[in-house]
């Protein structure tokens, strides 16, 4: 498990990381979500010993990072998947892991095989592929084979294999009930991997809850529904509690309903339609509202995108 309490950290004139307190739950994936410069990797570095708090703290199992005799096996992480020397081999690399931390040689390659690494482990590291450094770097991670994993996103610039590789992993690690805690900016990638989602935004707390309960509350659905009758059917609407508005002479939009109910309602006053769809804000659109104050580099263009599901 890991606790962070009031955690805060400044560099120079920067906050960045801000009162910042969450639960990371063992059995569950968590997604640690924010725009770029939110304070994600400031929180996982303080986490794992490498920074240190301005205030507040950052507890692995009800202690300290720097407390562990031997942290590998408290605590595995995968931070930064370039940092392996180039010109050693995977195994030798995993090796000098094993040593270093009083760990036994087997279990360098029990994890080459776990991640997967075994035709490629007596390769020198320069050579390898960025999805063959992030294994390699998860391997490194699960060497101490410790309850509690820290990745600072993991699938960043992997092709659909390994993306897909990454999410099956930690899926098992949080089924062995390992505690897991996986760095995203994207909502997209956070939304098929993480069961709870931690969201923050320059260093603040903006969500805690599952990833259910976040999507839910960001979903907002409209629905559009054009008629020869528009003028009954928005006062048949409106009469019933509806919030509706009209688009044109022929079209109405209705806030935060189903085409079900709209269609039904048309149906039992024997309206007839030539319309009705869902329009559902698309949830990365959300996502941005609910961070949008809180990204630090504006880009030029910022899309609200929306799908139409016709029915
Ligand atoms: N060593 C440092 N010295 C000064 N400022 C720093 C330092 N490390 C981080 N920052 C600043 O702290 C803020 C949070 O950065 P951090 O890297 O933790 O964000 P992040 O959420 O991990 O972003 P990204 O998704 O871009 O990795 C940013 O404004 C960053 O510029």
């Amino acid at each position: 498990m890991i606790t962070i309490r009031g955690l805060t950290r400044r560099y120079g004139d920067v906050l960045a990381v801000d009162d910042l307190s969450f639960d990371v739950q063992p059995g569950k994936v968590t997604g640690f979500l924010g725009p770029n410069g939110a304070g994600k990797s400031t929180t996982m570095r303080v986490v794992l010993g490498l920074d240190r708090p301005t205030s507040g703290t950052a507890l692995v199992n009800g202690r300290s990072y720097g407390t562990f005799a031997e942290p590998l096996r408290e605590v595995g992480a995968l931070l930064d998947p370039g940092s392996a020397h180039p010109g050693r081999t995977a195994r030798a690399h995993l090796r000098v892991a094993a040593r270093t931390n009083g760990l036994p040689a087997r279990r360098v390659e029990e994890v080459i095989e776990r991640v997967g690494l075994g035709g490629a482990a007596r390769r020198r590291i320069k050579g390898y592929s960025l999805g063959m450094r992030q294994r390699l770097g998860i391997a490194a991670a699960l060497i101490g084979d410790p309850g509690v994993l820290v990745f600072d996103e993991p699938v960043n610039g992997l092709d659909l294999d390994g993306v897909r590789w990454i999410r099956g992993l930690l899926r098992q690690l949080a089924d062995e009930g390992r505690t897991v805690l996986v760095s995203s900016h994207l909502l997209s990638e956070m939304e098929q991997i993480a069961d709870r989602l931690v969201v923050i935004g320059r260093g603040r707390l903006i969500a805690d809850a599952t990833t259910e309960q976040i999507l839910s509350g960001l979903g907002h659905v409209q629905v559009r529904v054009r008629s020869a009758e528009s003028d009954r059917l928005l006062a048949e609407l409106r009469g019933r509690g509806f919030e509706a508005e009209r688009v044109d002479d022929r079209e109405l939009r209705v806030e935060d309903t189903t085409a079900e109910a709209v269609g039904d309602l048309a149906h039992s006053l024997h309206l007839p339609l030539h319309h009705l769809s869902e329009v559902r804000h698309s949830l990365e659109g959300a996502y941005l509202e609910l961070t949008s104050g809180s990204v630090e580099y504006h880009g030029s263009e910022r899309q609200f995108a929306s799908t139409e599901a016709a029915r």
